[in-house]
């Protein structure tokens, strides 16, 4: 198969070799090219080229020319092999510094189950659900790059005998998501409008967002998750550009109601976007959400988000919410696919899981169509819990 990762991808992280300072990467196949150091210092591209932080901030027009001067690079005659990092030789790092932090609740299906789970007998969608993105603001600085161990939360939760107990939660659950990433700020009362997405958002990576649920179901109503969800959000080392996922773009499913005008997308070109994910648990893959069919697109977020005058930061990030198909293997979390842990999910070592037990890996891994007959990576997001740390007296 044609690799995932030829200069088709080319997408962005942040590396560091010989515990050196870190510094902007492109992953190109299975190495690390130290963009910088690969690239003549020019202008405005030279500044960009310190960090991804930088490269995030310097604008579109910016990442157009870095991007085909590293596709005319690699696709040269002389492919800088000095410049290039064997990927098992270098460390990857948090790729950008991240600002704030929103999730979205953007896929149906999801959003269904979990109102069938947790609220029986009621709509499974909130009143608002088709009419916004709905989602919140969580925790920007425990976002943790791909391979950090999460430590099982501690947090109160009700007892089935009625009875309030604070301790490790019993509920442990994985999400898997797309993340968008923030390049270009705004000034406050600025909104962004569907068809400046691209010249605000870089790109895209994949997202593991851990939740309690026991903590999650006691604390929500009325104002959202709060502790249940903001111990640790884990991200991919890499950002894969928009202009990788051209040929990954859809048309996102109908909606009904139509959105007001302002989220109305149906005259601008399509940003659903067919990233197909996989969910592993101890190596077993337990689920292939398919982000095809998310309700919301990353566009309409981003105009949502904004629609107030809310301010956008380089480095703010905003994950879609858990993508989940129509199908049972298609769940983004365990809570849907152990049906609120009364269903069991199968383990090729011959267990089973409701939640995530300790020492459990976790990964989120995804793939999307790219020019012909090519596939883009998106790499991966792993995660391993950890047992909980000593409860405070
Ligand atoms: O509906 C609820 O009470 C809870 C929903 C979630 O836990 C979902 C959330 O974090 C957003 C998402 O990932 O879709
Ligand atoms: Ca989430
Ligand atoms: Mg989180």
């Amino acid at each position: 198969m044609a690799d995932p990762y030829g200069v088709h991808n080319l997408p962005y992280g942040s590396f560091s070799t010989g515990g050196g300072a870190p510094r902007l990467g492109v992953r190109y196949g299975d190495a690390v090219l130290d963009v910088a150091a690969a690239l003549p210092p020019s202008g405005a591209r030279a500044e960009a080229l310190r960090s991804l932080d930088a490269l995030l901030a310097a604008g579109p027009a910016v990442w157009r020319e870095v991007r085909a001067a590293l596709q005319d690079l690699l696709t040269g005659s002389a492919v800088p092999a000095e410049h290039l990092h064997p990927l098992e030789g270098v460390r990857l790092h948090l790729p950008f510094t991240v600002a704030d932090y929103v999730d979205f609740y953007a896929s149906e299906q999801h959003a269904s189950n979990v109102g069938r789970i947790l609220r029986p007998g009621q709509d499974p969608l909130p009143a608002a659900w088709r009419h916004l993105p709905i989602g919140y603001h969580g925790r920007s600085g425990t976002v943790v790059v791909s391979g950090t161990d999460v430590v099982r939360p501690c947090g109160q939760r009700r007892e089935d005998d009625g009875t309030v107990a604070f301790g490790p939660t019993r509920r442990l659950d994985l999400e898997a998501e797309l993340g968008f990433v923030v390049g270009v700020p705004t000034a406050l009362g600025e909104p962004v409008p569907l068809e400046r997405f691209a010249e605000h958002v870089l790109g895209v990576c994949l997202v593991d967002d851990w939740s309690a649920r026991d903590v999650q179901a006691f604390e929500y109503v009325p104002l959202g998750p709060f502790l249940g969800k903001s111990f640790a959000t884990s991200v991919s080392p890499w950002v894969v550009p928009l202009a990788a996922l051209e040929h990954a773009r859809v048309p996102p499913p109908p909606r009904d109601p139509r959105p007001l005008p302002h989220l109305d997308d149906a005259g601008t070109g399509p940003w659903g976007l067919d990233v197909r994910l996989e969910v592993l648990v101890q190596g077993t893959v337990v689920s292939r959400p398919p982000a095809a069919g998310l309700y919301w697109t990353g566009a309409q977020q981003l105009a949502h988000l904004t629609s107030g005058g809310a301010s956008l930061r380089t480095g703010d990030l905003y994950a879609s919410g858990t993508v989940s198909g129509p199908a049972r293997e298609e769940r983004g979390s365990l809570l849907e696919l152990s049906w609120g842990g009364t269903e069991p999910v199968a383990l090729a070592d011959g267990t089973t899981r409701t939640y995530l037990e300790d020492g459990d890996e976790v990964v989120v891994r995804g793939t999307a169509p790219g020019p012909g007959d090519r596939v883009v990576g998106l790499g991966e997001v792993r995660g391993r819990v950890l047992p909980a740390r000593g409860q405070p007296t």
